[in-house]
């Protein structure tokens, strides 16, 4: 089984201007050293204005740091005001480009055709997807959590290789849990973590599957991480509200340092 490296990303959603950026990298960059980098990707999701200012000081001070954008468009050039391309976020630096966030699906009616072309769009400019799948309260309550994120899933890796789909990132974010402090229990992650994971094999292979980093997002917090990183399918957090706090999110990526 290939061994899969934790990913703790913080999607910092619409806070922190680019001066905030900077100080909460390098507030972060203080807080963790080599072994924390050696044990875990460490990954900021800031809004577009912030990322130019992030890779300066990436860059400038050899950080191990990555980033990533928190949506890109699905063409690659033209007369799509507002929108912002894979081929701009690449030449940016960015390694990861969160895609099918439940927010861009309530709130701009993102449709899972529309995932799909961005995450082929993330692809063609070797940028790597972090896609957001999930239920709502309502799916929840009615007992079909897994058959809709797995849905979600199909549909956006249509037309993705094997060898494209071994490098994706699956965010499983139930949507009751987030921002709302309502936590899904460690084993309600694993359920549906090890669910997508076994999708994965269907739709590829083991090897694919077992190669997946599959994260959980919802409420995640440095009292509620470890218990979550103990489950077998589940390689990491996509951390939203706890993240723009430097502190915070430096315990959270020291998940591996506290009792489970
Ligand atoms: O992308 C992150 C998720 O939406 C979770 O946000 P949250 O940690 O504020 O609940």
């Amino acid at each position: 089984m290939t061994q899969r490296k934790p990913l703790i990303a913080g999607n910092w959603k619409m806070n922190l201007n680019h001066l905030e950026a900077i100080a909460t990298v390098q507030k972060l960059a203080f807080a963790l050293g080599d072994k924390d980098f050696d044990k875990t990707d460490v990954a900021v999701l800031p809004p577009f204005t912030d990322l130019r200012s992030v890779q300066t000081l990436v860059d400038g001070d050899k950080l191990r740091i990555v980033y990533g954008a928190q949506d890109l468009s699905q063409h690659d050039a033209g007369a799509y005001t507002g929108d912002v391309s894979g081929v701009m976020l690449a030449k940016i630096g960015c390694t990861y480009v969160t895609i099918g966030h439940s927010e861009r699906r309530q709130y701009h009616d993102e449709d899972d055709d529309l995932v799909n072309a961005k995450v082929q769009a993330a692809y063609r400019h070797s940028l790597t997807p972090i896609l957001c799948v999930g239920e709502g309260l309502a799916v929840r309550q009615e007992g079909r959590h897994i058959a809709h994120s797995l849905a979600q899933l199909d549909a956006a890796l249509r037309k993705i290789t094997a060898e494209q789909a071994k490098s994706i990132v699956v965010a499983y974010e139930p949507v009751w849990a987030i921002g709302t402090g309502e936590v899904a229990t460690p084993e309600d992650a694993q359920e549906v973590c090890g669910a997508l994971r076994v999708r994965l094999a269907e739709l590829y292979d083991a090897e694919v599957a077992s190669a997946v980093r599959i994260l959980y997002g919802g409420s995640v917090k440095s009292g509620n991480i470890a218990g979550i990183m103990a489950q077998p399918d589940v390689d990491g957090a996509l951390v939203g509200g706890a993240s723009i706090d430097a502190g915070e999110f430096a315990k959270i990526c020291r998940f591996s340092d506290m009792p489970g």
